[in-house]
């Protein structure tokens, strides 16, 4: 497979490791200082593109796809206020993209937990539940798109929250969270390359589920899996889609 890197910073230079201990190629690796070989006759000589750029990137990055015809696989986090414009777009057009908050399998398998938690606890008011994230002091989102994903799992399974609200700490935060929003506390330390927990407590106990990443690979042999995955199909995915927890 003849793969188009766009974003070849901390994930795209892992994945090009994985993609060619996978025997694959690849054939266009675009940074800030390269956006001009971002054509359509370069991209065209790809069979599928992954995106791991920058949240201010990732729209126009996916668009070259489209004009390309080319399947984009897309784990830039930071851009899903446009999630339905794209989808729109990607149908009509009958492109091809997944996207996913998050690539790893543990992560992937955290997510169907926190649900089945979460349905759980629909039925116990006496806990409060809260997330937190942890990322690297480079990360240009917040919150993570990871949590944002637990968060709407959270949303979704129990009745008395109704949205996320996120504290970015050491920023000025002046809400006062409401009974029915959900907390997402976000932390920047050094070097952390993604650690996510969510806590439920009460008046006599706490429980928590907890995903801490040591590293980058499961985000990014995730996403190549993900591009072998695409190649062939045509349509709207999401990283779920790959998975099928029962
Ligand atoms: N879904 C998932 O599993 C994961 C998602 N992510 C997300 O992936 C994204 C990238 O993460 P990471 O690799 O750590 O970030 P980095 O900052 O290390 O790399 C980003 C890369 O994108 C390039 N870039 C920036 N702006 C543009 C642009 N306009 N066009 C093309 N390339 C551009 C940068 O260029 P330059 O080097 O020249 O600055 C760099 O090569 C983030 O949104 C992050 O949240 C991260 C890990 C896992
Ligand atoms: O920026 C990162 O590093 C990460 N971003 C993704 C996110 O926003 O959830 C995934 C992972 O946690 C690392």
């Amino acid at each position: 497979m003849k793969i188009a890197l766009l974003g070849y910073g901390k994930m795209g230079q892992i994945i090009e490791r994985f993609a060619l201990e996978r025997g694959h190629e690849v054939v266009l690796k675009i940074s800030i200082d390269n956006t001009e070989d971002l054509t359509t006759s370069n991209l065209a000589k790809a069979d599928v593109a992954i995106d791991f750029s920058a949240p201010d990137a990732a729209l126009s990055n996916i668009y070259a796809c489209f004009d390309a015809n080319v399947p984009v696989v897309v784990g830039t986090t930071g851009w899903y206020g446009q999630l339905q414009e794209v989808k729109n777009e990607c149908l009509s057009r009958n492109n091809s993209l997944l996207y996913g908050s998050n690539f790893s399998i543990g992560v992937n398998l955290f997510f169907h937990i926190n649900k089945v938690m979460a349905k759980l606890m629909n039925d116990y008011p006496a806990y409060e539940v809260q997330v937190e994230e942890i990322h690297h002091t480079q990360k240009l989102d917040s919150p993570s798109g990871t949590a944002m994903t637990i968060a709407e799992g959270i949303i979704e399974q129990m009745d008395r929250k109704t949205e996320w609200v996120n504290e970015l700490v050491g920023t000025q935060f002046d809400d006062i969270v409401k009974k029915d929003q959900l907390l997402i506390e976000s932390l920047r330390i050094e070097n952390v390359p993604g650690t996510h927990t969510v806590l439920y407590s009460s008046e006599v106990d706490e429980i928590e589920l907890k995903h801490t990443a040591h590293n980058r690979a499961g985000f990014a042999l995730g996403a190549v899996v993900a591009a072998e995955w695409l190649q062939n199909k045509q349509g709207f995915y999401n990283i779920a889609d790959i998975f099928n927890f029962k």
